[in-house]
Order: structure tokens, then C-alpha cells, then sequence
């Protein structure tokens, strides 16, 4: 039987290629390519492996009749355009799976981090300074920790924290009877009254684009922290700016941001960066919650189980 060929299009850990092989596949790896180089080569190919550097859409396949998958390494389909990808029938998988017990421990260490002062105490001692009191933190011990999507991520990171003694409540639009051991089940006005830490594990999608913004914020009844792992573009930054400015949010975990080449913000980016960065109570990180060592072999484990499980033929 002639194996099937998969073009990969983003680097991608070298695991990946035995693991291919192991199921039948052929593949080609061409992580340097150029979007314009892509739609000269694809034709042909029955896969088609990305991360989120490279935007799928019309615009790129056109008719292209081999295509049946695009496997994303990774959990975000934001660089997917997925009406086309249904209209064509071509089949979407994601590997979620293998990074979300890295989003859930990351979660779990920035906000600790966070609550305890970690990194403003750490850069004090290596001053010389030796402040107790003024890095006095609190505990997650019984505070509620409100997750907007239960998927993957929300579910590693619940999971996580039922272990801490949290209280977690979880909404998810998409989903029924998803209460566990690890969270109860509750709707938006649920988190609004009660939640004191608000984690984000929904996709970026036009629905949820700038969902956080300060109207969205005002309606919670606490002071909360916002944990962002998601997607940047989930929050507006110079509404954070404003809530945090009346302490609304009063703590951040920003692990996304809108535009993470630093060098290219827009002046309205750069006005909010340059302010939330000189805060004690943010913390930012280069988009590494799911970044671990393990998560960049786990992906390719979670994306070969659903490729083999098409059991596509020629
Ligand atoms: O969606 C994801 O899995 C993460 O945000 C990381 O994606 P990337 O490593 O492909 O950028």
C-alpha cells in the first residue's frame, strides 16, 4: 500500500516523524517555508501538520481535493479558518490534550507566584532588601477560582486547584453536566457574585474576542485576579489598565497578550504594556504555559492518536 503523505508546516518536536512513520504516514517537514512556498507545494499531500504560526484558510488550499486533515499541534484553532475547513469537509484535530497538564501546573505556579509576592521578593533580596512584611501574601486555601470554559486546559487547571482547598466554579457555554469531583457547574452570574481569582480556557473566537473588557469586569461583585493562559486577544488591555487602576482586578496572570512581538505594538498597546508592567500585582510571561518539555512530545502522542484513528486509506 503506498503511504499516506503529511506535509508539516511548522517546527514541530522531532518525535513526531518515527511516530508518523509508525502509523503508516509519510512526511515532510518544511518549518521554514513561506506561506507562498506552502500553496505551490501542497497539492498532493492527504495531512497537513501546523502549530499556530501558519494561517489555514481558503486563501492558501483553494480546491485543494487530497487534503483530509489538518492535525494543529497545539490546542488553539484561532489560525484555522474552520467554516471553510467544515465546508470542505476537511477534518480538524487539535492536541490539547498534550499541553494541558503544562497550562494546568503554570496556572497554578503564576498564581502562587502572585499571591506570594514571588517574583517582587526575589528581585528585592538580590537588591539587598529584606522585606517581610511588605510581601506578606494570601493563601488559595478556600478562596473560589471562577474558570470561563471547561475544556482541556480549564479541567487540568481544576483539577489542580481542587487540590489546594479552592472552591472552583466552572462556566462553559458548549457544554452540560460537566460538574465533578474537581468543580461545580455554574452560570456567568454565578461567577459575577462570587468568584475572587477568574481563569480564562475559552478559544478566541469573534464571540469572545475583547469579552474582557471593563464593562465585563465591573459586573464582578469581588476584587478579583484575572489568570490569562487563553488568548490575548480575550482581553482588552487598556480596559485591565482602567480596572486595575480602581483596583477591580486587583492581580494579573498575563501569559498572552494581543501582539506578542514586543517590538511592533501599536502605540495603545505599547500605553497599556508600559503600565501594566511597572505593577508588582502582574505578572508576564513570554505565551509558555504550555511550553514544557514534556508538553512538546505529549502534543505529538495526542495528534498520531487521532491521525491513526481516522484510518484514512488511499
Ligand atoms: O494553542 C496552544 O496550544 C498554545 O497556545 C501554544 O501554541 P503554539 O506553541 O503552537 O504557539
Amino acid at each position: 500500500m503506498t503511504p499516506l503523505k503529511c506535509l508539516i508546516v511548522d517546527p514541530m518536536h522531532e518525535s513526531i516523524f518515527p511516530m508518523l512513520t509508525e502509523i503508516g504516514w509519510e512526511a515532510v517537514s518544511v518549518p521554514s517555508i513561506t506561506r507562498d512556498e506552502i500553496k505551490t507545494i501542497h497539492h498532493g499531500y492527504e495531512g497537513l501538520i501546523v502549530r499556530s504560526k501558519t494561517t489555514i484558510d481558503r486563501d492558501l488550499l483553494g480546491d485543494n481535493p487530497t487534503i483530509k486533515f489538518i492535525g494543529r499541534a497545539g490546542a488553539g484553532l484561532d489560525n484555522l479558518d474552520l467554516d471553510y475547513l467544515k465546508e470542505k469537509g476537511i477534518y480538524v484535530l487539535h492536541a490539547s490534550e498534550g499541553n494541558r497538564d503544562a497550562v494546568g501546573e503554570y496556572a497554578i505556579g503564576a498564581l502562587l507566584s502572585l499571591m506570594r509576592n514571588i517574583p517582587k521578593a526575589n528581585r528585592e533580596v538580590r537588591t539587598m532588601i529584606w522585606e517581610r512584611e511588605g510581601n506578606r501574601g494570601e493563601e488559595l486555601m478556600d478562596k473560589t477560582v471562577g474558570l470561563i470554559g471547561y475544556g482541556n486546559m480549564g479541567q487540568a487547571f481544576a483539577k489542580r486547584l481542587s487540590g489546594f482547598g479552592c472552591n472552583v466554579l466552572a462556566y462553559d457555554k458548549y457544554k452540560t453536566a460537566y460538574a465533578n469531583a474537581y468543580c461545580k457547574a455554574a452560570s456567568m452570574e454565578d461567577l459575577f457574585v462570587e468568584t475572587d481569582i477568574l481563569s480564562l480556557h475559552i478559544p478566541l473566537t469573534a464571540e469572545t474576542k475583547k469579552l474582557v473588557d471593563r464593562n465585563f469586569l465591573d459586573r464582578f461583585k469581588k476584587r478579583i485576579i484575572l489568570v490569562n493562559t487563553a488568548r490575548g486577544e480575550i482581553v482588552s488591555l487598556p480596559d485591565l489598565v482602567q480596572a486595575m487602576a480602581t483596583s477591580q482586578v486587583r492581580g494579573a496572570v498575563l501569559d498572552v497578550l494581543e501582539n506578542e512581538k514586543l517590538n511592533t505594538l501599536t502605540p495603545i498597546q505599547k500605553e497599556s504594556f508600559d503600565t501594566l508592567i511597572k505593577k508588582d500585582n502582574v505578572i508576564f510571561t513570554p505565551h509558555i504555559a504550555g511550553w514544557t518539555y514534556e508538553s512538546h512530545v505529549k502534543i505529538n502522542v495526542a495528534l498520531i492518536q487521532k491521525i491513526k484513528a481516522l484510518e484514512l486509506v488511499h
